[in-house]
């Protein structure tokens, strides 16, 4: 047991809404739990500030559940492992980067990894695996992950696919999964099993859970997919059912808070190289030469962020993170003269979600179109960042030569790279582990390079977004001395009063034209 989690023996207390009880936990260790409500969060206190965000386990809600002992143990493949169990108090730090002072204060998770104790008949098991949301390189890698560790690690034989994402539960078959039919999936991009945006209706999905008696969910999918996943655990959990709801978190944006970075993120970026590349080939080899590349991110500019990175090509990067104006000193507009003057070319990377005020304010467009998710509509930024450089240059009779490249789709339908086919294998074991252990409502995930068990509401309760103030973005700015943008709300604020001034001369002038023209200009009378 590490030190920083108090000694077995003593019992604490859960304070919920209305609820106060005392407990002990499993492994005997003891703290006090605080729920937010019901089914709340499971915090316990360890010593000197440490704090462990637990996961709820089955038997919080059938506390006389019976446990078997892990097949593993008898699994020549792992014969040779030392320490193959994970212990009871194993945990893994949120915070690496500590005060000597006191290096044990803060948040932990539960490790992850097989328990030699599980919570399932594997003879019992029926798993489901479901994707949802946008592609993502690797989701093959991790459905044939997860059928092949309950299928060899477990023995589990009853395992389908549901189909086309949440509302597959309700409104298609299902498809059975086993390791033969899985064996090469990961050498394709997309999903076997399709998937959908929208469709998540909780009620109908448990019916279908509980009429297919499956007792374990594995749900791979992006913030939208974790929500509906701790829903989906929240209400099995009020019917008081054994069905294990583990999250495997998948998102190209990289948007999902907690874990170090999601799975399928290192190949798309590698894949946004070529756009990059050819970008710059394009743009040296003509005069005035400007490559735009336009890469995904809706509200994270993590691709843009680390394809600039990685290429040392690119001019400016632009991200959602970042607002950016195109007049004014600082602008963007002064930097690609500036740029150009200097090299004769430039490259610039733009992520989807990035400007997306500044156009709309520029073509008075709404911002108010949503997908069947409830996501965000976005305009084309780079297509009118194109024409907008088009126009500039055109007004200023100078030479131009931009070329737009939008590899958006190619970067995410893509197989996974071998980095990220080791990382969705971690990841799925760690679900199938984190199931046969009797947890719930939990995402899998790495925190600082060690995986963990994390509440599933505590990856999903803010998005995260690329720090601009932290010394990653510093990386970036330094290597293409590009502009902060830092006047931002200035320079729009003094645009906005020009627009308004404008709009006011404009109105003045009509209202003395209608005045002239009632009055009759001639002196005539202005009614004909
Ligand atoms: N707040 C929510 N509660 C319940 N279900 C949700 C919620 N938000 C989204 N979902 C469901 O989750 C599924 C996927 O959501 P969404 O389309 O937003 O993709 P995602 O999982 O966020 O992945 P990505 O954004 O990476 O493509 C959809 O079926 C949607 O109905
Ligand atoms: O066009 P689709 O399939 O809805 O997906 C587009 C969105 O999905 C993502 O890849 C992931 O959220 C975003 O970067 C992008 O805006
Ligand atoms: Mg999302």
């Amino acid at each position: 047991m590490p030190s920083n989690i108090e000694e077995a023996g003593a019992s604490g207390s859960i304070i919920g809404n209305d609820v106060t009880a005392s407990y002990t936990t499993e492994a005997g260790t003891s703290g006090s739990i605080i729920a937010g409500d019901i089914t709340g969060s499971k915090v316990e206190r360890g010593v000197a500030g440490a704090i462990l965000e637990d996961v709820p386990h089955l038997t919080d809600w059938l506390p006389t559940l019976q446990t078997y002992p892990n097949p593993l143990k008898h699994n020549p493949a792992y014969s040779a492992v030392k320490q193959y169990f994970v212990e009871d108090d194993d945990v893994v730090a949120k915070n690496i980067v500590v005060k000597i002072s006191n290096p044990w204060e803060g948040l932990y998770f539960r490790r992850s990894g097989p328990r030699d104790k599980i919570y399932f008949d594997t003879k019992e098991v029926r798993a489901c695996i479901v994707t949802c949301g946008g592609l993502c390189p690797g989701l093959n890698t991790v459905i044939r992950e997860i059928v092949c560790a309950l299928w060899n690690q477990y023995g589990v034989r009853d395992i389908f696919g549901i189909i086309g994402g949440y509302k597959g539960f309700y409104a298609r078959n299902t498809s059975r999964l086993d390791p033969k039919i899985v064996n090469d999936i990961h050498k394709r991009g997309g999903t076997i099993l399709g998937t959908s945006r929208g469709g998540h209706d909780t009620s109908k999905i448990v019916s279908s859970i509980e009429d297919r008696s499956i007792n374990q969910v594995y749900i791979i999918g992006g913030d939208g997919t974790q929500k509906g996943a701790d829903c989906i655990y929240e209400e099995l959990r009020r019917h008081g059912m054994k069905v294990a709801v583990a999250g495997i978190p998948k998102t190209i944006d990289n948007d999902i808070d907690v874990i170090d970075k999601s799975f399928g993120f290192d190949t798309a970026v590698e894949e946004a190289q070529r756009a990059i590349n050819a970008a710059h080939t394009e743009a040296e080899s003509i005069e005035n030469g400007i490559g735009l590349v336009k890469l995904m991110g809706r509200y994270s500019g993590y691709i843009a962020h680390y394809a600039t990175l990685a290429s040392r090509d690119v001019d400016c990067c632009l991200i959602p993170e970042v607002p950016f104006y195109l007049e004014g000193e600082g602008g963007l507009y002064d930097f690609v003269h500036h740029r150009l003057r200097e090299n004769g070319h430039m490259v610039i990377v733009v992520a989807e979600g990035a400007g997306q005020e500044l156009m709309a304010e520029s073509l008075d467009l709404l911002n108010g179109s949503i997908d069947a998710s409830g996501n965000r509509l976005l305009h084309d930024i780079g297509l009118w960042l194109c024409q907008k450089l088009k126009d500039h240059f055109a007004d200023r009779k100078e030479i131009l030569n931009i070329k737009y490249i939008d590899p958006t789709y190619m970067i995410r339908a893509i197989p996974s790279n071998a980095a990220d086919n080791v990382y969705c294998t971690l990841l799925a074991h760690s679900a199938v582990h984190g199931a046969m252990a009797g947890y719930s409502g939990f995402t899998v995930g790495p925190v600082n390079g060690r995986h963990a068990y994390i509440p599933i509401h505590r990856v999903t309760e803010k998005q995260r977004c690329v720090n601009t103030s932290d010394r990653m973005w510093a990386r970036l700015l330094s290597s293409t001395n590009q502009p902060g943008f830092l006047q931002y709300e200035k320079v729009m604020e003094a645009k906005r009063k020009k627009e308004a001034s404008k709009f006011l001369k404009i109105s003045d002038a009509n209202d003395k034209r209608d005045s002239n023209n009632s009055t009759g200009q001639n002196g005539t009378s202005g009614v004909h």
